[in-house]
């Protein structure tokens, strides 16, 4: 696993307890939420392929001003959907911030109710619909300019401890 950094560039560890750790310690004040990992695909600041979502606390939910691009294409001017799923499944990610535990998506259903266009903006909002044990029920929608719904969406998060990502790490073959 690559080396995570605090907001000042330092280095704070290298394995998975420190990953963990990583959340508590670069929580601030600030409604500006960290990216779960420096390359994640939706939120690393360091992958050129990525999404480089950036994301704010919004009230009890979280909140996320996007603009998909050429990158993202799917048919000519639209962005492929299973981006926008990658862009919405980050964003529940982020919830987990208030909630204050690991989770993992087990289902993410999204209903596309208009062509996500490229180089257009968007707002995408989510929230915890509901939480039962470990399962928690999540929602989002994504906007744009106008106010127009162009994406809803809902997923199930599982909550799990820090040694589903230790196993992963073990069965991993990179
Ligand atoms: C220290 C605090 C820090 C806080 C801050 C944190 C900041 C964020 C940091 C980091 C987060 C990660 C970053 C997020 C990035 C975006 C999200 C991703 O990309 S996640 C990757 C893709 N997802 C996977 O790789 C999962 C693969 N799946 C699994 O590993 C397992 O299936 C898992 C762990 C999800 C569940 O497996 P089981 O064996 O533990 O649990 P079972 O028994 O199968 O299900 C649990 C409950 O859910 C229900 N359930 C399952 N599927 C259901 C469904 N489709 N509908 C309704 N219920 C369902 C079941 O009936 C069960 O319910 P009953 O406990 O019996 O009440």
């Amino acid at each position: 696993m690559d080396t995570f950094r605090d907001k000042a560039g330092e280095p704070i560890g290298t394995d998975i307890d420190n990953w963990v750790a990583s959340f508590t310690r670069m929580e601030s004040g600030s409604s500006e939420l960290p990216p779960h990992h420096p390359n994640c695909l939706g939120c690393g600041p360091e992958n050129p392929n990525g999404h480089f979502l950036s994301v704010r606390r919004d009230g009890d939910g979280v909140v996320a001003h996007h603009q998909f691009d050429q990158r993202h294409v799917g048919a000519p001017g639209i962005a492929h959907g299973g981006a926008v799923a990658t862009v919405i499944d980050d964003l529940f990610g982020f919830l987990l911030y208030s909630v204050g535990e690991l989770a993992v998506t087990r289902r993410l259903e999204l209903d596309y109710l208009a062509p996500a266009l490229l180089d257009t903006p968007y707002i995408l909002r989510a929230a915890v619909r509901s939480r039962d044990g470990r399962k928690l029920d999540l929602k989002s929608t994504m906007e744009d300019a106008e106010g127009r719904t162009v994406i809803t969406a809902t997923a199930l998060f599982i909550v799990v401890e820090v040694e589903h990502f230790l196993q992963s790490q073990r069965n991993s073959r990179t």
